[in-house]
Order: C-alpha cells, then structure tokens, then sequence
C-alpha cells in the first residue's frame, strides 16, 4: 500500500467515471479520491449510483468510461490491498453451520484453519451469537445473519474495508456494536468506504462524504465542509397551529408540521430578514433558534421533502 504523507496517491481514485445500462446513464462525471486511513461516506438517495460504483470498482462492472483505482490501478483480487466487501446483497451459505461458515471463509481469505476457527468463535462471542455457532445460517435471523456476514468480511483484518449498508436491518443496540467494530478497524489504520442511509452513523464516523444525486456528485469534503455547502445553519422554529409556512427566496423548508419547522437559509436570509417575512406573513411565531445544519436536514434538502416522512 502506499505509505501515508502529504503527497501520497489516494487509496481510492475515481475520476469522470461513467456508467451506461444500455441507453441509460446512471452515473456521470463522478470523480472522488478516498485517502489512506479515513472513513468515507458514500451517500445517495436509493438508486442514485451508490452500489454500481462500488461494484465498478471492485471490477465486478465494466465501467463506460473513467479511471476507478485502488492503490494506482484497477483493482485485481488478491492482487495488493487487504479488501474486505460487504455487498449489499448478502448472501451466505445458508444450510451450513455458522462456525464452519466462517472458517470456510477465514481460509479461503489466507488465515489458517485453527486461527479462522478462534477468530470466529471470539467474534460470535463479541456479537452475542455464541450459543448459534453450530446451527446452520438459515436458523439466525436476518439481523443475525448480518452479523455473520459482517464478521467474514473483516477477518482477515482488511486495510480497505468497504460496507454496503453495513447496519441495515439492525436495533440500535446491534447498530451500536456494529458501528463499534467499524471504528476499532478505522483506528487500527484501516480505510473504511461506508454506504449507509443513517446520517448520524455519517456524522460520528465519517471524515469525508460524497453525497451522490441522479449519478452525479452533489457534495463533497468533509462533513462541516458540506455543512457549510448548504449554508452552515439553521433556523428551527415553532408557532401556533399547523399552517404551511409560506415559500420564500430567503430560505428552504426541510421540514414542517404539528407547529414546528426547519429552515435552511439561501443567500441574504439572515435570522432577521427571516423572521420579519414569516411575522408579515401572518405566522404566529413563539420560538426560533439557530443551529448548525444536521447532515439530515441537507439530506432532505437535496433529495427533496417526499423522502422526508420514509426511509431514504
Ligand atoms: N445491472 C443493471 N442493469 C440495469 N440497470 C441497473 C443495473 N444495476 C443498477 N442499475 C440501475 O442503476 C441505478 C443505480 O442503482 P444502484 O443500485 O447503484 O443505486 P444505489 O444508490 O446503490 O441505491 P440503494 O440506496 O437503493 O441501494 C438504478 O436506477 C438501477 O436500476
């Protein structure tokens, strides 16, 4: 891998990448560069890319056009980097034992048989599946199957870890523990590629984000860099009744109802200018705050207020 320092390659290079399926564009012009050693949070609304980039990345697409590297060139397996890949289709072998499931995997991964075999009986009891280590995959729960899946993905320790929704489906408690796994390999050095909808998974791991719209990149840096892309702030606001607060050139609603509201605002909407328009609009106002803008809020602001009552 390439040694860290100012002038050192990416890990990951994506530049001008384009993807065709037949006669529709799903991606285009998406350039982004993952460094060594930081999480990376690849972010969209469904459909928007996020899973065929990856895939083009790892050489299981043949790209259109574009560079997509990792470590200097396309990727190869078992050729360099330590990968670990959490596809977003999941899929083991399902009427296997969970245990010999694993080790299968820990030696095809280059880890001796004994060393996959306490390796995954020290995960399983880390993961609170222990007492399932014998009964075959298709007797855990979806949840629980995840786990498993999560565990052969990062056993041979990758250097590039790259998760494909790596908590859907779970309770908080095991979202918890999972993102706890994740942040052990980001501070063993791993360089971790993160697909997730969870924007406060985003804002606790993430060094840098792109945030992809219709294929193409709509923000990228760091998270108070894209913060401060969208305005930096916002307004939250309460007020008698439940009327819709009227549109504005001063600022966006991302979110409204049961007399509260959130207000990203454009250029010339400062606190003043904002809340004189919303009185002379006749909006009973009792409170309004400033705070900086949540990555969900910019979210919704992107992807537009029909996400905002269902899971994106
Ligand atoms: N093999 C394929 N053939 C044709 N279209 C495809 C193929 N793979 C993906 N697509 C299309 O490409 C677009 C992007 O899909 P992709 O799975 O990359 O989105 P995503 O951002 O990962 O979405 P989600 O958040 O829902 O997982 C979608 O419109 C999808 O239908």
């Amino acid at each position: 891998m390439t040694a860290g320092g100012a002038a050192a390659e990416p890990l990951v290079h994506i530049e001008d990448f384009r993807m065709d399926f037949g006669d529709t564009t799903v991606i285009r012009n998406l350039s982004f560069d993952v460094q060594a050693g930081e999480t990376f949070g690849f972010l969209g609304s469904n459909g928007s890319g996020k899973t065929t980039t990856l895939r083009a990345l790892l050489g299981i697409y043949q790209p259109t056009s574009g560079v997509l590297h990792i470590d200097g060139k396309p990727f190869e397996p078992g050729d360099g980097t330590r990968l670990g890949y959490l596809p977003e289709e999941r899929g083991l072998y399902k009427k296997e034992p969970v245990l010999d499931v694993m080790v299968y995997f820990g030696r095809l991964k280059g880890l001796g048989k004994s060393q996959a075999r306490s390796w995954s009986l020290a995960y399983l009891e880390r993961v609170q599946l222990a007492d399932k280590a014998t009964m075959t995959l298709d007797k855990l729960s979806s949840g629980q199957q995840q786990k498993v899946q999560l565990g052969v993905t990062i056993m041979n320790d990758p250097e590039l870890l790259i998760l494909d929704e790596p908590t859907k489906g779970f309770d908080p408690v095991n979202r918890r523990l999972l993102m706890d796994i994740i942040e052990e390999h980001k501070r063993g050095g791993a360089t971790v590629i993160m697909v997730t909808h969870q924007m406060e998974e985003v804002e606790r791991l993430c060094d840098r984000v792109v945030l992809l719209k219709d294929g193409t990149s709509r923000a990228y840096g760091t998270v108070a860099d894209v913060q401060d892309q969208f305005g930096g702030t916002v307004y939250r606001l309460s007020y008698a009744g439940d009327q819709v607060l009227p549109s504005s050139t001063l600022y966006d609603v991302v979110r409204q109802g049961g007399g509260r509201a959130e207000l990203v605002p454009r250029p010339g909407g400062n606190e003043a200018a904002v809340l004189r328009e919303l009185v002379a609009a006749g909006l009973p106002v009792s409170g309004f705050t400033t705070s900086r803008v949540s990555l969900e809020e910019i979210f919704i602001q992107v992807y537009g207020e029909q996400h905002a009552a269902g899971r994106v």
